[in-house]
């Protein structure tokens, strides 16, 4: 066990880390901390929800010099939320020492930011996109930068953001000291890293999974046109705190989410065509618990820490076993328990087993609720909140009423009309989503395979990572990499990564 007492950590940031209530350091901190404080590039693999962001991010308020009103540091980040989210971390562990962090994204008034860029930030959080923009037009400094972080380093690699993180490294001084983060890191693209930086020091947490032994891991076999009915039954049974209900695009989620309301549900939607503000606002009343069920694209697959989300539900199976991974990696956090559901259709079944194969671990099968343990779940939620008036509240001035009833009837009605009220009815209305089609697996077929049937087998070697994001757009919905200059469509980059080439999703987030 390793305190942070022992890290070496200075006064003030030491007393900030103790305020958030951290009294042992994780293993990842515990062992990249001396080495980023030390001074070496790090490339940290730890599980999701493992405390990485402090990991890299205490190293590096340390070392700014809160003297100097220039940037020093800089972490990149792919989504908004997620540069947000860092930001407001990093500004904890450094508020006695009085760092001054500025999260930097798209979606927002650019003199704004430009404004607060001359304000002299010593520490900037930013999403490549907007960050390229300022320093093309010359309104960030770059000069004084002796740390760069690449938070979700994998993904920030990968098809979609290389080209930009090449250029926004070499405007950074070739002796800063880079720091690579993630739970996934794909071995092509661990070789790419290596390339950018000195000498790194890879630490990866000796886990058996890839995934968070805490969380339970599922899957429904189900039809397309099932899943829908699939999903409101699982939530009545679960009665999650909060879910997170993944869906493969923009339009799938914003008819996931309709449908959802339709039924009495509290639901909002979270992807790249709406407004940052909205997002914004989505995110917050989730975390407040005014939304019970948040219904997102990938875009909210990475990063994201919300404490409270006890279930998540791949709606559709993700394409990629890096995405199932950081996607039920957004419930399980911090030693919590976490439970998590992944519909298949009948031909995704093969797509079950790669998954599988790459997170070590082995998804128990679950059957589709019947409409009677669905009302059971829901007479359950009922139940509890009775039971908690029943031990919480003074229910004095109610005895009077309550004497005169059961002089009228058995105490069983009585209390059977109360359930049945606070029972929340789920208006049974009929939901079509537009169906899709199953994720396509390409490769070698048949034989022993990793497929759960033995049907389709992906031979997923090395270089095989798939270009998802290929001439990704997925992000211009956001707003962030689209002025990055770059034409979005096809090409050849990154041709090394091609192997086994999927359908491009682009535009999906
Ligand atoms: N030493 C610690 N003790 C207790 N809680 C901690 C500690 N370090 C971090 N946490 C908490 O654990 C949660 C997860 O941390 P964090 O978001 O950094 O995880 P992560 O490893 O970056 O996950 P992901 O791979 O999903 O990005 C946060 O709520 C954080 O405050
Ligand atoms: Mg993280």
């Amino acid at each position: 066990m390793t305190t942070f007492n022992s890290l070496g950590l200075s006064k003030p940031v030491l007393k900030a880390v103790l305020e958030l209530g951290f009294e042992e350091a994780t293993p990842i901190q515990e062992q990249t901390i001396p080495l980023a404080m030390d001074g070496r590039d790090v490339i940290g693999q730890a599980q999701t929800g493992t405390g990485k962001t402090a990991a890299f991010g205490i190293p590096m308020i340390e070392k700014i010099n809160q003297d100097m009103k220039k940037v020093q540091g800089l972490v990149i980040a792919p989504t908004r939320e997620l540069a947000m989210q860092v930001g407001t971390e990093l500004h904890k562990y450094g508020k006695y020492k009085g760092v001054k962090i500025l999260p930097v994204y798209g979606g927002t008034d650019m003199g704004r930011q430009i404004r607060e860029l001359k304000a002299g930030p010593q520490v900037v959080v930013a999403t490549p996109g907007r960050l390229l923009d300022h320093i093309r037009r010359g309104t960030i400094q770059l000069s004084n930068i002796h740390t760069t972080v690449l938070d979700e380093a994998d993904e920030m690699l990968n098809m979609g953001f290389i080209d930009d993180i090449k250029d926004i490294l070499k405007a950074i001084p070739m002796q800063r000291q880079t720091l690579l983060f993630s739970a996934t890191m794909p071995k092509a693209i661990h070789d790419i890293a290596q390339n950018m930086m000195k000498k790194p020091e890879t630490v990866k947490l000796k886990a058996k999974q890839l995934t968070v032994d805490k969380i339970d891991q599922y899957f429904v076999e189900v039809k397309d046109s099932e899943k829908f009915d699939t999903l409101t039954r699982l939530l009545d049974v679960h009665t999650p705190e909060l879910a997170i209900v993944f869906g493969r695009t923009k339009k799938r989620v914003d008819e996931i989410t309709d449908g959802l309301g339709a039924r009495g549900f509290r639901a909002e939607g979270i992807h790249g065509d709406l407004s940052q503000g909205k997002r914004m606002s989505v995110l917050k009343k989730f975390k407040r618990g005014g939304v019970e069920v948040l219904v997102a694209t990938d875009v909210a697959a990475r990063g994201l820490d919300i404490s409270g989300v006890t279930h998540v539900y791949n709606f559709d199976i993700p394409q990629d076993p890096e995405s199932y991974v950081h996607r039920i990696g957004r419930t399980g956090r911090a030693g919590k328990e976490g439970y998590a559901v992944s519909f298949v259709t009948p031909r995704e079944t093969g797509h079950l087993g790669i998954i599988e194969k790459t997170t070590q671990k082995k998804m128990t099968r679950l059957q589709m609720p019947t409409l009677d343990e669905a009302l059971q779940g829901q007479q359950q939620i009922a139940k509890d909140k009775l039971v908690k008036a029943v031990e919480d509240e003074n229910l004095d001035s109610y005895r009077g009423t309550a004497d005169e009833l059961l002089e009228q009837y058995d105490p069983a009605t009585v209390v059977s009309a109360a359930l049945k009220m606070l029972t929340k009815k789920r208006r049974n209305v009929p939901v079509e989503l537009t169906s899709i089609a199953p994720i396509s697996v390409k490769g070698p077929r048949g034989g022993k395979g990793g497929g759960r049937n033995g049907g389709r087998n992906f031979d997923r070697k090395k270089g095989n990572y798939g270009p998802k994001k290929y001439g990704d757009k997925s992000y211009r919905g956001g707003g962030d990499r689209n002025r990055s200059g770059k034409g979005g469509s096809g090409g050849s980059r990154n041709r090394k990564f091609q192997g086994n080439k999927r359908p491009s999703n682009s535009n999906n987030r």
